[in-house]
């Protein structure tokens, strides 16, 4: 009933439109009960009556009424067909909005074959429900009671004779409905499954190739199709089952009728023309208890697809607006991270992080994998919400930002770069649709990309992202780089951004992000010390905590970690040069 209840909230901004279509069908259910009325007054009247001039008004009236019955069922299922697309592309509308807004932590669970199955088969399901199940549920049940009507009207005895399966179709179609629902759960479950192989297996077909591990991948995707094809035939060994008892108990109809409505002519109680009228509405009972079944199992993929939707649709980020979140248009960029603590369900990652930053200063992070770097700026964004201690922006702790301002004001060049299936140009501007193309320029040459891209087929209009022409991992983060850099923001946050790229670039890249980080703040994540040693602050962390901060002499000097890192890098590069020199 939830699920019902769910879709009416949909359909009831068409609800003229959908109460339209139920009175149309109503209508139709009408109709169709004139032709066997006639068919047996053709039979008492016309030819034992033998008023043959009543012959050609009650075929014209047949006629008549067959096409205005096709004209007016045609008309209703597009009635039906437009309320069922407006109210899917409202669901999809809002099922994409939820997406929107839901936060890393639900990404980090969800798989995206999940959510694509979704988008596409559950809604199928709920597509077709309200597109067809309905209609016919209302049509075969509005059939049935007139049919039932008009047969007490006619003869009440031989009505009841014919009711008397009634109960035992009632105990079978519930029997139905009750199996076959957890079958359609089953149904959908493995879908998803199904969906997230094929899904990982395209984003990663790189990596199945680099391993060649086709038939590993071909074994994992046959036994979740193999499930599939079970689960389905689970569902279908069900309807096997009930479906054929509705038809046998349907098709005793026509035995009871004419045993029982035999007897009833040869004792008078029942002329030949009425018992004609039966036989011509039997279909108005037989139809609507045949289709029951499969009205049924309808009902129950509806149920099961607007179950799992309406799950996705209640889900709650965790990252909210507080009531009275505090709007800036620009923030100044002051950072502060006071005893921050932060953990990944059990797994305590950040421990007792405290440090300042002011505008116009770069922060450096660097540590081995793993230390928690990208996961304190994922803090400052507000991607995750600290545990224990508070994440400062202008003073103010993070959480009574509003969230929009917040990010709007802070660039960050993640670590695994993501570029959409758009031009270069189109993929700088995404941040600010508005730039103009000198804008875009100008970014892309304080990135160092600039160029590359001057030798790209279309320059600047070159398709990138996943239909589009291949990148290396240096031009990826240029771009990306240069997609940050034209949001011109407060806060700039680089997560090993410059990490494929060649130290000469680099160089240049720390050049001008010197010239134009003036009054920014600036937080550089790198591996390469040679990335973060201009920085106003390195923060060098390990395993969660920071164990080491200061500038970079400031840290050469301790002795400690850094300056080991510093040796071993330092060390292979001159290691590297003079082995240069000796070729
Ligand atoms: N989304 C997540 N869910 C659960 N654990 C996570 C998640 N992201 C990171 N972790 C864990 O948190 C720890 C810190 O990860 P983080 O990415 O912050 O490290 P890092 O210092 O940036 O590493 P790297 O230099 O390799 O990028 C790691 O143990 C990692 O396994």
């Amino acid at each position: 009933m939830g699920s019902i209840r769910w879709i009416w909230g949909y359909i009831r901004n068409y609800k003229r439109r959908f109460f339209l279509g139920l009175f149309m069908a109503l209508v139709v259910a009408g109709l169709n009960m004139v032709n066997p009325w006639l068919s047996g007054r053709i039979i008492d009247e016309v030819i034992y009556g033998k008023q043959e001039n009543l012959l050609l008004p009650f075929l014209g009236v047949m006629i008549g009424i067959t096409l205005i019955r096709t004209v007016v069922r045609y008309s209703y299922q597009l009635v039906f067909e437009t309320v069922s697309q407006n109210s899917i592309f409202k669901i999809r509308e809002n099922l994409y909005d939820r997406l929107q807004h839901l936060d890393f932590s639900f990404y980090d669970k969800t798989k995206t074959g999940d959510i694509m199955a979704r988008m596409t088969g559950d809604m199928e399901a709920v597509r077709h429900f309200t597109a067809w199940t309905i209609y016919m549920i209302f049509e075969n049940a509005t059939i049935l009671l007139l049919a039932v009507g008009f047969m007490f009207y006619i003869h009440p005895p031989l009505a009841l004779c014919m009711l008397a399966v009634a109960p035992a179709i009632g105990f079978f179609a519930y029997r139905l409905a009750n199996t076959v629902r957890p079958t359609f759960s089953a149904i959908r479950e493995q879908f998803s499954r199904l969906n997230s192989v094929v899904q990982e297996n395209i984003s990663g077909n790189r990596v199945v190739k680099a391993f060649a591990r086709e038939d590993y991948e071909m074994e994992k995707f046959s036994v979740q199709n193999e499930a599939f094809k079970q689960r389905s035939l689970d569902s279908a060994r069900v309807w096997e089952r009930f479906l054929p008892v509705l038809d046998s108990l349907a098709g005793t109809l026509t035995v009871v009728m004419i045993f029982a409505g035999g007897i009833m002519v040869i004792n008078g109680s029942l002329t030949f023309g009425e018992l004609v009228t039966f036989n011509s509405l039997i279909w108005a009972l037989n139809n609507p208890m045949r289709m029951a079944g499969w009205l049924i199992n309808d009902v129950q993929r509806f149920i099961a697809s607007a179950e799992k939707i309406e799950d996705l649709l209640r889900v709650e980020p965790c990252i909210k607006n507080l009531p009275n979140s505090k709007k800036i248009d620009e923030l100044k960029g002051v950072v502060e991270f006071n005893s921050v603590g932060f953990s990944y369900g059990d797994e305590k990652v950040l421990k007792n992080i405290s440090f300042r930053a002011k505008p116009g200063e770069t922060v450096g992070i660097i540590g081995p994998t793993g230390a928690g770097k990208s996961t304190l700026i994922n803090l400052l964004s507000r991607f995750y919400d600290t545990d224990t201690g508070e994440v400062r922006v202008d003073g103010i702790n993070v959480k009574q930002w509003e969230i929009q301002k917040l990010r709007s004001n802070m660039a960050t060049v993640m670590q695994d770069i993501f570029l959409f299936s758009d031009t270069i140009e189109g993929n700088i501007a995404y941040g600010v649709p508005d730039a103009t193309v000198e804008e875009v320029i100008d970014a892309a040459k304080k990135a160092e990309a600039h160029e590359f891209i001057l030798e790209m087929p279309e320059q600047y209009d070159t398709i990138v992202g996943e239909r589009g022409v291949g990148l290396s991992g240096g031009q990826r983060q240029r771009i990306a780089l240069a997609r940050a850099l034209l949001k011109d923001p407060s806060i700039l946050i680089l997560d090993d951004t410059t990490s494929s790229v060649d130290m000469e670039t680099e160089l240049k890249i720390q050049k001008t992000l010197k010239s134009i980080l003036m009054e920014k703040t600036c937080f550089i994540i790198a591996h390469r010390i040679s990335s973060v040693k201009e920085a106003d602050l390195i923060l060098v962390m390990e395993d969660g905590k920071i164990i080491e901060q200061g500038t970079h002499s400031e840290l050469l000097a301790k002795k400690g970690y850094y300056h080991h890192v510093y040796q071993n890098q330092f060390g292979n590069f001159e290691n590297q040069h003079s082995q240069e020199g000796v070729s």
